[in-house]
């Protein structure tokens, strides 16, 4: 056995699984499944089996999710770096899948760091509704930000919250919430000699605890008839089932929707049969356990701080016209604001340059960048944080006093001289025909790689993409074939590399 397990680690594996304990053990010496999910954001799932210069094996329980092979490394390549899909253990797909999103559903996902989920419910929603990621270490939630970045999320919300005070801020808003619940981590074990390490007898104990606490927070944050999923990669019964028994006791509007015994998921133990576990000796997948539960009462529906109790619990994102004015009123005001206008200070501190420009003025340089580059208006809520602006699918209400690592969609940030220079998230969800200039690179070419390395490359005139009327000089949109990467600057035959250090190939 490659994996030298915890001697009390493989008992308690002993009396769980009796007969088929050696199986289950067989598997510590086994090499770990690897997979890809596709970003069906940016390609659909027969468009990167076209591409995938790597083998794709179906992974029975998500239809977007593929077995690679060993040696594969699919983390270098050109598509990686566009977002055309996520490097994922496969069973944990699983969770997700019985999640149900739809398009348009308002999603929270409580324990998201560094994002494997949410970006597959990002996948799901198609850009419509909302999703709310949240992690407790503020350190991951950074890997979660830049995930959602590059997978083209539009409509994503991170926050570094507590699960109460997420609740406290939400009751009853949302559809759908995950619990990818902070666990002993069993089912790492043979991908993660760390987490071996790390686990003692008392770990399971200490963990279910803190999924106590997760589960009540996340019941009231659930609108009625929505749906909670609560999954681990664990395999102690005091942290699946039992966490979940003990929360049914205390919460007799929860109901455990089947998904135990069916196709690829093996029943969870008594007394709840209806919840799934995945075994890596029956599938291939290092692991997981899954709950669905469904909220059937019907109070408390639909409320959210900071909105009026008959009022409607959330207003319509502002649509903005294509004619490059968005949040100001009067083109007089704008132009106050680029010349000097007093700042309002509504959102954040505010940096050295702002301090010159107002809000409108800001909004002004956005809206007109965005008519000359793009042709039109992203929608949203616009939210300045000092000089950095984001669209948002919540109103700047919704988040006060929550700590937010990003109110939504970042669209870029404004200097004092009232150039809007755009953000790199803003170029990663945009397809080529949502920019007005744009440069496709070929994925197997040299050029993509040196343009991932930050280098500048030299590109005529005549390679460009160019919108009707649309002049070669300024942001270009840089694509990897047909899936963007990141802006670059033209001007006089060369392309400068906006590309963000942080982000390069290395
Ligand atoms: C299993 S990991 C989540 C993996 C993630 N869902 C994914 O698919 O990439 C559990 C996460 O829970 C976070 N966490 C721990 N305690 C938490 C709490 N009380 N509230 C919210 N998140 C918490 C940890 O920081 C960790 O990132």
């Amino acid at each position: 056995m490659a994996v030298q397990l915890p001697r009390s680690f493989s008992e308690r594996m002993r009396d769980l699984l009796g007969r088929e304990y050696e199986a289950f053990a067989e598997t510590y010496g086994e090499i770990p499944h690897t997979g890809v999910r596709v970003n069906t954001l940016k390609i659909p799932v027969e468009g990167l089996q076209r591409l995938a210069p790597f083998r794709m094996e179906p992974i029975p329980w998500c239809p977007t999710g593929f077995y690679t092979a060993e040696g594969a490394r699919p983390g270098k390549h050109p598509y990686y770096h566009a977002g055309l899909y996520y490097i994922q253990e496969p069973s944990a797909m699983a969770p997700v899948e019985l999640l149900g999103v739809m398009p348009g559903d308002r999603v929270l996902d409580l324990c998201a760091a560094p994002g494997g989920k949410s970006t597959q419910i990002a996948a799901k929603l198609q850009g419509r509704g909302m999703l709310v990621s949240n992690d407790l270490n503020a350190e991951r939630t950074k890997a979660l930000a830049k995930n959602l970045e590059l997978c083209g999320a539009r409509n994503a919300v991170v926050l570094n919250e507590s699960p109460e005070r997420i609740a406290a801020a939400f009751p009853g808003f949302f559809d759908r919430i995950l619990i990818d619940a902070p666990c002993s981590g069993e089912g790492m074990f043979r991908k993660d000699e760390d987490m071996v390490r790390q686990w003692d007898e008392s770990t399971p104990a200490k963990y279910a605890g803190m999924q106590r606490d997760i589960l009540q927070a996340a019941a009231r944050a659930l609108k009625p008839g929505g749906t909670l999923v609560y999954s681990t990669c664990t395999f102690s019964p005091e942290e699946n089932e039992g966490s979940i028994a003990e929360f049914l006791a205390g919460h007799s509007q929860f109901s455990v929707v089947p998904a135990g015994g069916t196709g690829f998921f093996s029943p969870g133990f008594p007394p709840l049969p209806g919840t799934a576990r995945l075994w890596p000796h029956k599938v291939k997948g290092e692991g997981h356990f899954i709950a669905v539960l469904r909220r059937e009462d019907a109070e408390g529906a639909d409320t959210m701080a900071g909105t009026p109790p008959d009022g409607p619990s959330l207003p319509a994102a502002p649509r903005r016209e294509n004619s490059g004015r968005t949040v100001v009123s009067r083109k007089d005001k704008a132009q106050e604001g680029r010349s000097g206008g007093r700042a309002s200070g509504r959102n954040g501190s505010r940096g050295r340059n702002a301090a010159v420009l107002s809000e409108d003025g800001m909004m002004a340089a956005y809206a007109e960048f965005a008519a000359e580059q793009l042709g039109w208006q992203p929608e949203g809520f616009p939210i300045l944080f000092g000089e950095h602006l984001y669209m948002s699918p919540l109103p700047r209400e919704a988040l006060d006093g929550l700590k937010t690592v990003r109110p939504g969609w970042y669209m870029g940030q404004v200097r004092n001289n009232g150039r809007f220079i755009p953000g790199h998230p803003l170029a990663t969800a945009l397809t080529p025909q949502e920019s007005r200039r744009s440069l496709s690179l070929a994925g197997e070419g040299a050029e993509a790689v040196s343009y991932l390395k930050g280098e500048t490359l030299s590109i005529p005139a005549d390679r460009l993409r160019l919108a009707p009327g649309a002049a070669p000089k300024g942001y270009v949109l840089v694509c990897i074939d047909e899936y963007s990467v990141g802006w670059g600057k033209w001007q006089d035959g060369m392309l400068k590399n906006e590309y963000p250090a942080g982000w390069r190939w290395t």
